[in-house]
């Protein structure tokens, strides 16, 4: 048999941090360029053995072996090495669900060869100061293409400084679908569209299987995106998994639950991408915020204000509702008239948004794309604002001072659209969309005007990611050698 290789796209909530904890709301979710690579080989030799490794990291490998008896049984065999739950559990979960549907002949037959996994991300999902540091390069996005891919980061997986793509959701997004096409469970086809049974089939497990681990049962939004690429999310109803999340639900059949087929499954995903000849970036802020007591405190406000801030919600869900549907809007604009729409985006880089709506000399066509994005631009502040107003009411730190700082000071460039914090917010990260003109110099790009903010920063250490958005919806199949560097870091 030989490999199979699948990778998942890291995501960033642009907008609906915290609302999309609620099925009443939604959330602007952009995938990134840069993905989690799961390889399978089979181990010949290594009869029910699975080893799995993670290259980039010290002391990580773990090796199950694989009982198959009145029930499955998934057990590491390496007892020296660390655990890995997030691993074991999607082994052990998604096995069974093979074994549910293509029975234990075949499920003997495949893994009478033994697996040999490999897990890996790209560079942006781990903090690559100190490489660039090590390197002599200045932080900026084109010293990142100057580290090989997957380099390794020199510690253990557990004291690695994560950048908040997501590892843990491509991780397991990118580990389930590889299986299910290895076992035979999904074929290949199911990756080559979005509207797939097989791909549902993976949303779902996935999903499952990330909740398990994290122990806790989040919006999903990072699932959902390593899953179908960039969207605006609504949550599915927790209550579709409730059977399967306790610790002796594991003799309970995962089929009639994962299966595409069960309608209890309601969350809903609706097509978004950013608009043409605009660029995402992303920087990485040396001040880490712990997510789940960020999500805590705010939930204990909703709880104990709730007609304060039900009402708060409902007005900040309409501006992240117009984000999404005026970054749409572009896009069309760009489709009707692609040439002036070039013209407005190359004209509109050199300026600050107060100055795109000022020109007395535009006709009502031109004037049109300069609205558009100008109104995009007073949404994002919008959103940014009512975060912050949020975060006072619950006392949680969602745009601290020093992050006001930094946006204001990116947002003050000409050319930048708007930013914010992403997902909970924090310290950790911060976002920006900027015009990025096909026909300028790169000097005069507004990526640069940026990325000059950044490296003169004092008051915070940011460093910049390399994701831009990525175009294809989520899971894709792969080719070892056509992924660059993938089979020097498998050291083969
Ligand atoms: N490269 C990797 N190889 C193996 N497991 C990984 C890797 N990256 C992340 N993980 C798994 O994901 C867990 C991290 O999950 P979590 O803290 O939720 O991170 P995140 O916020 O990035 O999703 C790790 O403890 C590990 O189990
Ligand atoms: C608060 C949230 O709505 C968004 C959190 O988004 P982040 O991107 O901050 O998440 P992490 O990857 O866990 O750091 C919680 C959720 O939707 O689950």
């Amino acid at each position: 048999m030989s490999s199979t290789v699948v990778s998942a796209p890291g995501k960033v909530l642009i907008a609906g941090g915290y609302l999309v904890l609620d099925q009443k709301y939604s959330g602007i979710v952009v995938s990134t360029s840069s993905r989690f690579y799961t390889v399978i080989q089979p181990a010949q030799g290594r009869s029910f053995q699975i080893r799995v490794r993670s290259p980039q990291f010290e002391a990580a490998v773990w090796t199950y072996a694989v009982h198959l008896d009145t029930e499955l049984d998934v057990r590491q065999t390496s007892e020296l090495s660390s655990k890995n739950k997030f691993v074991q559990l999607a082994l052990h979960r998604t096995l069974q669900l093979a074994l549910e549907m293509k029975g234990e002949a075949h499920f003997r037959h495949v893994l009478n060869d033994g697996l040999e996994i490999a897990i890996m991300g790209d560079n942006d999902f781990y903090s690559q100061r100190a490489k660039l540091a090590e390197l002599n390069l200045v932080p900026l996005i084109a010293s990142l293409a100057k580290i090989p891919p997957f380099t390794p980061t020199g510690v253990k997986l557990a004291d690695v400084h994560k950048t908040g793509l997501g590892s843990s959701a491509a991780l397991i997004t990118s580990l389930v679908a590889a299986l299910l096409l290895h076992l035979g469970v999904i074929p290949p086809s199911a990756l080559d569209s979005v509207q797939n049974e097989g791909r549902a089939l993976v949303h779902n497990t996935a999903q499952y299987i990330h909740c398990l681990a994290q122990g806790k049962v989040g919006s999903g939004f990072d699932v959902s995106s390593a899953v179908f690429g960039s969207q605006l999310y609504t949550r599915f109803d927790p209550a579709v998994i409730k059977g399967l999340m306790s610790d002796n639900a594991t003799n309970t059949p995962l089929l009639p639950v994962l299966s595409p087929s069960n309608n209890a499954w309601d969350y809903r995903v609706a097509p978004f991408k950013l608009p043409p000849q605009t660029r995402l970036m992303l920087a990485d802020i040396d001040a880490g915020s712990d997510t789940p007591s960020l999500v805590g405190q705010v939930l204990r406000w909703r709880t104990s204000q709730p007609a304060e801030a039900n009402a708060f919600w409902d007005q900040l869900s309409e501006s992240n509702d117009a984000l999404c549907r005026t970054l749409l809007r572009l896009s069309e604009l760009s489709d009707e008239d692609t040439k002036a729409y070039t013209s407005c985006v190359k004209y509109l880089s050199s300026l600050q948004p107060l100055q795109w709506v000022a020109n007395p000399h535009a006709s009502p066509h031109d004037a049109r794309f300069a609205q558009t994005f100008y109104e995009a631009h007073r949404l994002t502040e919008d959103i940014r604002s009512r975060m912050r107003e949020m975060g006072r009411l619950s006392d949680v730190p969602i745009e601290p001072p020093e992050q006001v700082a930094l946006l204001d000071a990116c947002m003050s460039q000409a050319g930048v659209i708007g930013g914010g914090v992403p997902g909970a917010g924090g310290y950790d990260a911060i976002w920006l969309l900027v015009l990025d003109p096909s026909v300028s110099s790169p000097e005069d790009r507004p990526l640069s005007r940026v990325e000059r903010v950044w490296t003169s920063w004092k008051a915070l250490d940011v460093s910049p990611l390399s994701a831009t958005e990525s175009l294809e919806k989520g899971l894709r199949l792969e080719q070892i050698d056509n992924v660059p560097g993938m089979r020097a870091a498998l050291g083969q």
